[in-house]
């Protein structure tokens, strides 16, 4: 497990391209038949991925969280962004479709990820944060039939935001919230831009409340998004590509414009779990 430090917002603004990139940038996530893990200091979220190809794989607490197994203390959210998977728990099966997720509530101990098809592996996208109590572990789907153990996400959980006019016309579904899908502290969802909107956040805000993990994906190989980072009168850029994942420190915006549309996750935890919990910056503010 990589681990990431907190950082000091009088010190990033001297970072150069590089150092930042170090420090907020996680790469190469999804790697055949490996589950790859950040730990990042900051609300202590695990970002990771597992991509089951040719065998399955089993999560493991591994040196670092000195803990008998991973969710010993934590909870998770994964969703699948590649193809149809498994999710074995404990013994119990749960079938994984592409945008199709899971919270696995703490206590949880024996967690393995499979793909149905090798030729079109899974790629389960996973946030863990600390936790103090059990909540029930689902299947969260966007659209379907409701069915034991499995939550499909409320309507009033699918926001259209923006317009094609500010070129940040998007949907945000939330997967994991009070409400729909119980946590101790782990947000989480979805955003799609629809086409021809390439803003994401903007208008932007921080929360000084929570972090925030985005993964960007469903971009093809040459496009990129610029995203946004730093104080709201110090703002930053990073280059991202497809399925790269950027951390976001409570005091700094997370704001993205891509060369063309994209998807993109969104993750938070920390002090509370309003989403609408945000310190909105005014345009003209930004710097
Ligand atoms: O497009 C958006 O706007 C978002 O998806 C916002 C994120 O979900 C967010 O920053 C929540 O705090
Ligand atoms: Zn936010």
């Amino acid at each position: 497990m990589e681990l990431r430090t907190a950082v000091s917002p009088r010190d990033v603004k001297h970072y150069t391209t590089e150092r930042l990139r170090e420090e907020f940038l996680i790469r190469d996530l999804f790697v055949e038949d490996e589950i790859k893990l950040v730990y990042s200091h900051i609300d202590r979220i695990i970002t990771g991925a597992a991509t089951p190809v040719s065998k399955m794989l089993k999560l493991t607490a591994g040196d670092e969280l000195r803990a008998e197994y991973f969710l010993q203390r934590r909870e998770m959210g994964v969703i699948n962004i590649g193809g149809a998977g498994t999710i074995i728990i404990d013994g119990k099966s749960y079938q994984v479709g592409f945008k199709e997720g899971m919270y696995i509530g703490m206590g949880a101990k024996d967690i393995s990820f499979e793909s149905k098809d090798a030729s079109c592996p899974a790629k389960f996208y996973i946030n863990s944060a600390p936790a103090h109590k059990p909540y029930p572990t689902v299947l969260i789907k966007p659209e379907g039939e409701p069915e034991s153990g499995v939550v499909i996400v409320k309507d009033e959980n699918k926001v259209e935001l923006g317009c094609l006019e500010d070129a940040n016309h998007r949907v945000i579904c939330k997967y994991i919230l009070p409400g729909q899908v119980e946590s101790c502290q782990l947000v989480m969802g979805m955003t799609k831009l629809e086409p021809g909107s390439v803003w994401n956040t903007m208008p932007c805000h921080t929360h000084d409340r929570r972090m925030e993990v985005y993964l960007y994906f469903e971009m093809q190989q040459d496009a990129f998004v610029m995203h946004y980072m730093g104080e709201p009168s110090e703002t930053r850029h990073i280059v991202m590509r497809n399925e790269e994942a950027i951390i976001s420190p409570s005091w700094s915006i997370h704001s993205g414009c891509g060369s063309r549309a994209y998807t993109f996750i969104w993750g938070m935890v920390g002090e509370n779990q309003a989403f609408d919990d945000m310190d909105t910056v005014d345009m003209k503010d930004l710097m």
